[in-house]
């Protein structure tokens, strides 16, 4: 049996609004409608999907946080609706834009009752924090009030908070978002190493395909409430028929590189020009053919967002598809 397993899993919202002077008409949303997919432990998984798609209703199912309207969940063989505490024990939960983390306190105090709370045996504790601290690189942070780190600091603070009491699940809602690069680099590192090293079941939602590229193997797609999408990435980009960009830096500005097999020149903007290329497609030749002939000095590439993937994955803009279904 899976570890988080999920059968036609339904939560129907019923919302009220005004419909003309005095009257009002409920409407049902149905943020999540009929979703059946098996999680094995150990496994990291994106869960990705355009805004109001129905993820953190997913999430907060999976948590215990709501109770679904319909269909069967189990997260570790506990129903979590029903047994939220006993789960508590077995799960991490990280909100990007919202902090767990006691605000006016410093971190060192937030984790004092992170223990309390969870009765984390005092070596175990001790263990973990330690892990925590030095990977995630908290040493200096600890006795700082949350309210005065940064967002790249209460977010390393917030994962290893959720961590202190050995989850065997971690829930990542945005945990990258708003980060700068050498925190999103260290957030990674850090959750790919806990993954490797401890087997932590990760479920992951995001808007940063990168952050999918260099953790999970496997990426679930939602939209309109429905799984549209289960498979790798590059399946994905396949069936999403989506491109990549190159940008690089030069030495100077040149003419726009239009010599590079694999790539479409896009746009320059002085000695930086942007090339298109297959998403399925590996960068390496294409750097290696600029660099042999251009004053090549740095470069990156660019993901696809995700809105944009899944746009053309069922074909049309959002909007077009959305007029479409409704
Ligand atoms: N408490 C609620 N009451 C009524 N409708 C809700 C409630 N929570 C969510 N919804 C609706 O359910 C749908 C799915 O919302 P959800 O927050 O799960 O999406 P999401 O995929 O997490 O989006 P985002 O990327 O914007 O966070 C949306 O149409 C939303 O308006």
């Amino acid at each position: 049996m899976p570890f988080i397993e999920l059968d036609s899993l339904e939560k129907v919202f019923t919302v009220r609004r005004r419909a003309g002077l005095l009257r009002r008409e409920k409407r049902e949303v149905r943020a999540v409608d009929g979703i059946t997919f098996g999680v094995e432990r150990g496994e990291m998984v994106g869960y990705i999907g355009p805004n109001g798609a129905g993820k953190s209703t997913t999430i907060k199912m999976l948590t215990g946080i709501l109770t679904p309207s319909g269909g069967r969940l189990r997260v570790a063989g506990i129903d979590p609706a029903r047994e939220r505490t006993r789960l508590a024990r077995r799960i991490g939960v990280v909100f990007g834009q919202r902090t767990t983390l006691w605000w006016d306190l410093p971190l060192r105090d937030s984790y004092r009752l992170v223990h309390r709370m969870y009765q984390v045996p005092d070596a175990r504790f001790r263990e973990n924090l330690d892990r925590c601290v030095e990977l995630l690189e908290l040493r200096d942070l600890l006795d700082v009030p949350v309210r005065q780190l940064s967002l790249g600091q209460r977010m390393r603070g917030d994962i290893a908070a959720a961590l202190l009491h050995d989850p065997d699940v971690l829930y990542l809602d945005e945990p990258t978002i708003g980060l700068d690069v050498v925190s999103k680099t260290r957030v990674r590192s850090f959750l790919r190493e806990l993954n490797a090293e401890r087997g932590t079941t990760v479920l992951l939602t995001t808007h940063d395909l990168t952050d999918i590229e260099q953790l999970c193997s496997r990426v679930m797609v939602i939209d309109h409430g429905r799984l549209m999408y289960d498979g790798d990435l590059t399946g994905l980009h396949e069936a999403g028929d989506g491109e990549r960009l190159l940008v690089v830096d030069l030495a100077t500005a040149v003419p726009p590189i239009e010599d590079v097999p694999g790539a479409r020149f896009v746009r320059a903007e002085g000695p930086r020009q942007w090339l298109a290329f297959p998403a399925t497609a590996s960068a390496a030749p294409l750097v290696s053919a600029v660099a042999a002939a251009y004053p090549l000095v740095d470069l990156s590439v660019r993901e696809p967002d995700i809105e944009t993937v899944i746009a053309k994955m069922y074909g049309g803009t959002r909007e077009e598809r959305r007029e479409s279904l409704t």
